[in-house]
């Protein structure tokens, strides 16, 4: 099947402007799951990107290594800590959020594949899963069973060939991607030059973006956005479409700026509200 491409047509079918008498307590709370010492910056890029893209609160949940950093980092942001100074070992929180993020930076400590295990095995609440969380689901298959209904995977090349095995050949990465899909009834966006998101047998393919992403936390950041678009009520897929789109719609925008190769992840999440614009302006 030909893939839909996620071009600016497809981006106004599912773009929601914000309300004018919204108010920050019904724009969404996502939670951001991250970072372990010496990672506290994956936390730090995923809630940045999740507050700048339109969600009226963002906690971030990180080793207590991390307190201090994220505070200071983006006083915008509510921080939890964990038990532990230096990774996460048991995921509690009262709070009630529209979306949890869970992954960058976690690191694959034991304690920390066993209060993934726990959540998951808890968690209602509509989740996307990255880095590590993707890695400690590779190494433990059967918890991909007690994921909520269309959670949202977001491997790069290698950790989906942890997730899924190995390929000969593009054919066969996307016929597995699929089988994966409809077996667990997951989204998996394929990170990668284009990313392509999966959906059961509907394939996406992203029109933006370039090699300026090709840069340390940009998948981070990727995270942020997603989660912060989940929270706002954004069907799954439809927060994942969107997302794809103004994650690479940031890079085209400020390459002009940064060129190819002063473009960080830091600009990813100073270009969102330019990339928002664009969307906005188009619809004028
Ligand atoms: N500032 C921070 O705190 C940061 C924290 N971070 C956190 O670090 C953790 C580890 O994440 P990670 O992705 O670096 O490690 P890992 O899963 O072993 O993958 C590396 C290997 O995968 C491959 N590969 C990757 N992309 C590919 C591609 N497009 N196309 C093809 N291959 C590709 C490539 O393999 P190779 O080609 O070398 O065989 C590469 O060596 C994670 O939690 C993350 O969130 C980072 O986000 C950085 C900023
Ligand atoms: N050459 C490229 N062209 C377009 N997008 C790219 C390119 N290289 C990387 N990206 C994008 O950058 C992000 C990298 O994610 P990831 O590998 O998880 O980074 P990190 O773990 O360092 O945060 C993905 O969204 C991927 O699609
Ligand atoms: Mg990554």
């Amino acid at each position: 099947m030909l893939p839909i491409p996620i071009d600016l047509k497809e981006i106004l079918k599912h773009y929601k402007t914000i309300a004018q008498h919204t108010h920050k307590g019904i724009q969404g709370h996502a939670l951001l799951i991250a970072g372990s010492y010496g990672k506290i910056g994956a936390a730090v890029l995923a809630s940045k990107a999740a507050i700048k893209s339109g969600c009226g609160l963002v906690t971030a949940f990180v080793p207590k290594c991390g307190y201090e950093i994220i505070q200071i980092a983006i006083p915008e942001v509510m921080v939890l800590t964990d038990m532990e100074e230096k990774y996460i070992s048991k995921i509690a929180f009262e709070i009630q959020p529209q979306a949890i993020g869970i992954g960058p930076g976690i690191g694959q400590d034991e304690a920390t594949q066993k209060a993934v295990h726990e959540f998951l095995e808890n968690n209602k609440i509509p989740l996307i899963m990255d880095a590590d969380a993707l890695n400690i689901l590779s190494q433990n298959k059967s918890w991909l069973s007690l994921l909520v209904s269309k959670t949202i995977l977001t491997p790069h090349p290698k950790e989906l060939e942890r997730l899924i095995g190995k390929w000969t050949s593009e054919e066969e990465k996307f016929q597995k991607t699929i089988a994966f899909s409809k077996e667990y009834n997951l989204i998996v966006v394929m990170k990668g030059a284009p990313t392509h998101i999966i959906d059961g047998e509907t394939i996406y393919q992203n029109t933006t973006g370039n090699a300026a992403l090709a840069t340390a936390g940009s998948g981070d950041v990727l995270t942020g956005i997603i989660s912060s678009l989940l929270a706002q009520s954004y069907e799954p897929i439809q927060a994942a479409i969107l997302g794809v789109y103004l994650h690479g719609l940031t890079a085209d925008i400020a390459l002009p700026e940064t060129g190819y190769q002063s473009f960080i992840a830091s600009d990813i999440i100073s270009n969102i509200g330019k990339a928002f614009l664009s969307l906005d302006n188009s619809r004028k």
